[in-house]
């Protein structure tokens, strides 16, 4: 066998060693944040990526099992060096090291959340759960529905919410809950109690950011808890292009009813209101959240507050005058009303929407109309 000696003293260290990859010189090789994105094929989330993947300094990894979400979300990225996409289910474990963590991983629409109640609490709680065991920041995209139908209106941070604990919805909205308690549990048992309040931050997609359980094991100073943040966000209604076109949820039915010539169904009784903030705008507080001290929760949503019937006619005016609206039966639980209060989101992130909702249709109008087919007469 070939020795150091036999080789008259030339050992392989002594020459260069092979280039691993021609990459390695790639501008892209300026990536050292690599961010964790769950549910990033959705609706949102692929939205997210668009943005982080923006900068150069972000490796972004998705990790979505494409129930609600879809492959064409993220095509875009598909071959760029800083981007991997893993088909994964959270509820299962996933090895990765990463710095950050969006976890945006659940159903987000009633129709598809209550599809698979059992699944839907275990991808709440056990995927969660799951994600905080990857050792990173984590940020959990909560949702207004953690209010339940409120008895306190607008919706502030501090409201603990009028939940009902087995209704067909508390799937998602206890689920959720347990979320943020498990968000809230890590954080304060591993550490947070030394770092400053400061630590947490809330956002109107209700998110948490978490300590990890890996830098409590190795007893890490204080100092190194920093990076262990868990941020809550608290998320009210969101639309934008990219929404699935049949997937329930009010301004994407509408949309797709007006295209489709078909009546808008208005579900009783139709003075119930939501908040809706658009994508974009959503994102950026999602980003703000992350890059910023504060642990959460915090709200994060438009506060521009429409009757179901005034959001129907909106749309009607908007995109098709010549259609009926037309009222159907609701479902049980419908929150009656909903608005963020988002005087945390302003003081503390410096953020707050900037698109209205006569400005956000149109250019959801557009996506629609390519995805459906029907361009406007
Ligand atoms: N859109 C809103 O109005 C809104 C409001 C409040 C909170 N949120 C929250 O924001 C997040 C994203 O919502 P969205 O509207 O983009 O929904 P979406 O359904 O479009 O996206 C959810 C993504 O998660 C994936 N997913 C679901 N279960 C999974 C699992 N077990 N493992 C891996 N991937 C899984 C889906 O395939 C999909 O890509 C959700 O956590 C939702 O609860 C959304
Ligand atoms: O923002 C939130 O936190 C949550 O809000 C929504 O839940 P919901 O408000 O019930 O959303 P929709 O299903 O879009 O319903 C909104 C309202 O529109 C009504 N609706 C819905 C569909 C329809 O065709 N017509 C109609 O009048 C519903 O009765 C309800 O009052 C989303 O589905 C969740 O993803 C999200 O977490």
């Amino acid at each position: 066998m070939a020795t150091e000696e036999s080789n008259g003293g030339k050992n392989a260290s002594s020459k260069p060693p092979p280039e691993p990859s021609p990459l390695r010189r790639a501008k892209y090789f300026k990536a050292n944040m690599r961010i964790l994105v769950t549910g990033g094929a959705g609706f949102i989330g692929s939205h997210l990526v668009d943005k982080l993947m923006e900068n150069e300094e972000n490796m972004v990894i998705v990790a979505d099992n494409y129930f609600t979400g879809s492959k064409d979300n993220l095509r875009q990225w598909f071959d760029h060096p800083r981007f991997e996409l893993i088909r994964h289910d959270i509820t299962k474990p996933l090895l990765v090291e990463v710095d950050k963590i969006y976890h945006l991983a659940c159903p987000a629409s009633p129709i598809f959340y209550k599809y698979n109640a059992v699944k839907t609490i275990k991808t709440n709680v056990i995927g969660t759960l799951n994600m905080l065991d990857l050792l990173s920041e984590i940020l959990l995209t909560s949702t207004s529905e953690v209010y339940g139908d409120p008895l306190v209106h607008p919706q502030t941070e501090d409201y603990w919410g009028n939940v009902n604990p087995i209704g067909v919805r508390s799937c998602y909205d206890e689920g959720k809950r347990v979320a943020e308690t498990l968000m809230f549990d890590y954080h304060r048992q591993h550490g947070i109690g030394n770092c400053s309040p400061s630590f947490i931050a809330y956002v109107s997609a209700r998110s948490i950011l978490n300590t990890s359980n890996w830098y409590n094991s190795i007893k890490v100073p204080n100092c190194m808890k920093w990076f262990n943040r868990n941020t809550d966000r608290k998320i009210f209604n969101t639309y934008g292009p990219r929404m699935n076109i049949d997937d329930g949820r009010v301004v994407s039915n509408f949309l797709a009813q007006a295209i489709r010539d078909e009546p808008l169904s208005v579900q009783l009784p139709g003075t119930q209101t939501r908040s809706f903030c658009y994508v974009a705008d959503m994102v950026d507080g999602l980003i703000r959240l992350m890059e910023g001290d504060n642990t959460g929760p915090i709200n994060i949503g438009n506060p521009g507050e429409f009757t179901m019937l005034e959001l129907a006619e909106t749309v009607k005016e908007m995109i098709n005058p010549a259609i009926e609206i037309i009222k159907v039966e609701n479902t049980p639980d419908d929150p009656r009303q909903r608005k963020p209060d988002i005087t945390k989101a302003k003081e503390l992130l410096g953020w707050e929407p900037i698109i209205k909702l006569q400005d956000g249709i149109p250019l959801m109008e557009e996506d629609f109309r390519k995805r459906i087919g029907i361009p406007r007469k």
